[in-house]
């Protein structure tokens, strides 16, 4: 594996799953294989978790991390081909890209979508000319249509937590103000079709994912009869994808409660907005992940950067 920017660069699901449980349960033991080694830490949005863990995960390592907002803190990065560069953007993606590879050993980058441009989205313009210009190995941070670090933490922690052989996993749309990206449902989606998992997705009319994503997995718009017998329902509002980008409804009959959520444990990727996607009720109990989700990160992008390193010894 050069570059981890999908759930499909995992080539054993299973196998990755272990293998970031014994890094958690020993997290120094590779100490010694990112000595001397750089990553460089690119963010074009805001982010919490990811910023921290990738590093946490890198100096676990032995790696020193540099991190930049790229937004607002660098040059305004060009990414046409041939554009006469008389507007707002300073420097190109080409230059850009060469310079960073000189600085580090692996570049990461978090790219959000524009949810206006369909095709530019689903083209991950940004994420594919970093891996085109820059000649050290790239990992997706979350991008336009991913969040392959998120869906590998959620294959561990579902791992970590399931009490049966083959767990009934949901994943449920809940609503929001604002128009969210697909990404992270997306590489939700993916990862549950490559596990040991029942796994169906609930959401309202006019809100199924991509049809290229979702394939054969059931979508069922009645939340209730999606949630009978679950072990897991994980939560993610996401907007339109047909009528792209849009918010078509926040009904908040759609909010997980303690009430409909029953036996299941409750994911969320987090940052969440407590009182419109889930209620106190839920995330204040036993039955939320989500803090555990989130350390689970370290040991996902640990085991991501572990890997391009031995791959590039
Ligand atoms: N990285 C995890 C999720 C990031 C992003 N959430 C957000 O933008 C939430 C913003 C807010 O609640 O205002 C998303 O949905 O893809
Ligand atoms: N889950 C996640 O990616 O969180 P951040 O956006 O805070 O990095």
């Amino acid at each position: 594996m050069k570059h981890y920017t999908s759930i499909h660069d995992i080539d054993n699901i299973k196998a990755w799953v272990e293998d970031a449980k014994a890094l958690k349960q020993d997290p120094l033991k590779h100490i010694e294989l990112g000595k001397n080694k750089t990553i460089g830490l690119l963010f074009f949005n805001s982010s919490l978790r990811t910023r921290l863990s990738t590093q946490k995960a890198a100096l676990n390592l032995g790696m020193n991390p540099i991190v930049m907002n790229v937004s607002g803190d660098a040059w305004g990065i060009e990414f046409g081909d041939g554009t006469v560069m008389n507007g707002n953007t300073a420097e190109h993606i080409k230059e850009a890209s060469a310079v960073v590879s000189q600085y580090c050993d692996i570049i990461a980058v978090r790219a959000f979508p524009t949810l206006t441009d369909k095709v530019k989205d689903e083209s991950e313009h940004v994420m594919n000319s970093f891996k085109k210009y820059a000649s050290v190995p790239i990992v997706s941070m979350e991008s336009a249509t991913g969040h392959p670090l998120q869906g590998l933490t959620d294959a561990i922690t579902i791992a970590e937590h399931t009490k049966v052989t083959k767990p009934k996993v949901v994943l449920s749309w809940a609503p929001h103000i604002k128009a969210l990206p697909h990404a992270v449902a997306n590489s939700f989606v993916q990862a549950m079709q490559k596990m040991d998992v029942e796994f169906v997705i609930a959401n309202p009319e006019g809100y199924n994912l991509s049809p290229e994503i979702t394939g054969d997995t059931p979508i069922i718009h009645n939340q209730e009869e999606a949630f009978a017998n679950a072990d897991f329902v994980y939560t993610k509002n996401w907007s339109s994808y047909n009528d792209y980008g849009k918010v078509l409804n926040t009904d908040s009959s759609w909010t997980i409660t303690k009430d409909k959520l029953g036996e299941a444990k409750f994911m969320h990727c987090l940052p969440v907005r407590r009182n419109v996607v889930v209620e106190d009720a839920v995330l204040d109990s036993d039955s939320s992940l989500v803090i555990e989700q989130a350390n689970n990160r370290t040991f996902a992008a640990q085991l991501v950067l572990k890997k391009i390193l031995e791959n590039n010894k």
